[in-house]
């Protein structure tokens, strides 16, 4: 029996993590892309919920199916453009109002092999998966409007010196000693959310992905750190100081602490040079760096877990 006092709240459904490879094998140098993309609808899906009727529900096996159709007959160029295509093309449906599309792109490098005069080359068709981070992609679509960010996780940076803590309150638990020379490493996962007025067909997306992983390292490794709060904002200060596309850039970042080891019982001084790297529990840091006059665009950020 349904209950008049209780109503279905927000909602979206699709198919998660579809895995695609796509090799492209027009000439002998073979390129690769590999994703894991994610597709989520929203619309009018009351009656599926409620009384079990699926006339209005584009199945999830469908859209995965479309995912691998589109690999196939439009390529993928960037992750942001294929989350572009996929997108326009669910929308188009009377059923889907909007909705989310998100892509990790996992890298591959070609492997370095010997040519005839005994240097290095890349190989054609061979590859090693790098693990330096992941590049992500996301769009909204709710409304007619699009919310297109790009982005990466878990690019783990780490400092020896050149980064300090001190100056905060004191109470009765705290324990933690000032330091004016400590290691500092985070593992950065970034968003940057593109301005509304952006041409996708104008941006370059590839280059912008490595100007703003270059600038966010350059920032990490730069700036003399007062906290990773600063770092954070520097960073992305200087993103939105170059990048001119991007009107939001949001940060995820874990304070990795190393903690100096006390060797004393052993007779033995440690001015930072041994480190036990913490596990759990991390400090957390998640913070937004935006343009004062950018429109606010909650729904880009919605159900994006992790960002504030
Ligand atoms: O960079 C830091 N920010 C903090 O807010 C904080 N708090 C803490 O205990 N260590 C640190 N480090």
């Amino acid at each position: 029996m349904s209950s008049p006092d209780i109503v279905l709240g927000p909602n979206q459904y699709g198919k998660a993590e579809v895995r695609v490879v796509r090799v492209n094998r027009d000439t002998p140098v073979h390129t690769l892309m590999d994703l894991n993309v994610s597709s989520m609808l929203r619309g009018d899906f009351t009656d599926c919920y409620t009384e079990g009727d699926n006339t209005r529900v584009i199945a999830t096996d469908t859209q995965k199916n479309t995912v691998y159709a589109f690999a196939k007959e439009h390529g993928i160029t960037t992750p942001e453009q294929f989350l572009l295509l996929l997108g326009r093309h669910f929308t188009e449906y009377a059923e889907v109002d909007g909705g989310r599309w998100t892509a990790e792109s996992y890298p591959w490098e070609r492997i370095q092999v010997p040519s005839s005069d005994g240097t290095l080359t890349e190989h054609e068709h061979s590859f090693v998966k790098s693990k330096q981070e992941i590049r992500t992609a996301a769009l909204t679509i709710q409304n007619g409007d699009e919310h297109l960010m790009g982005g990466f996780s878990d690019l783990t940076v780490l400092k020896t010196t050149g980064s300090e803590f001190s100056g905060y309150p004191k109470d009765r638990y705290t324990t933690l000693p000032e330091t004016r020379d400590r290691v500092m490493a985070t593992d950065i996962t970034a968003r940057w959310l593109f301005a509304a007025d952006v041409d996708a067909q104008e941006v370059d997306f590839d280059a912008l992905y490595a100007q703003v992983k270059q600038i966010v390292m350059e920032q990490f490794a730069l700036v003399h750190s007062l906290s990773l709060q600063q770092t954070l904002y520097a960073a992305g200060e200087a993103v939105l100081g170059a990048a001119e596309q991007i009107e939001d850039i949001r940060f995820v970042m874990p304070n990795n602490h190393h903690y100096v080891v006390d060797l004393s019982p052993f007779g033995l001084e440690n001015p930072n040079e041994v480190f036990q790297a913490g596990d759990r529990p991390y400090g957390l840091m998640n913070a937004s760096v935006t343009r004062r006059a950018a429109p606010e665009r909650p729904q880009a950020w919605e159900w994006i877990g992790g960002f504030a």
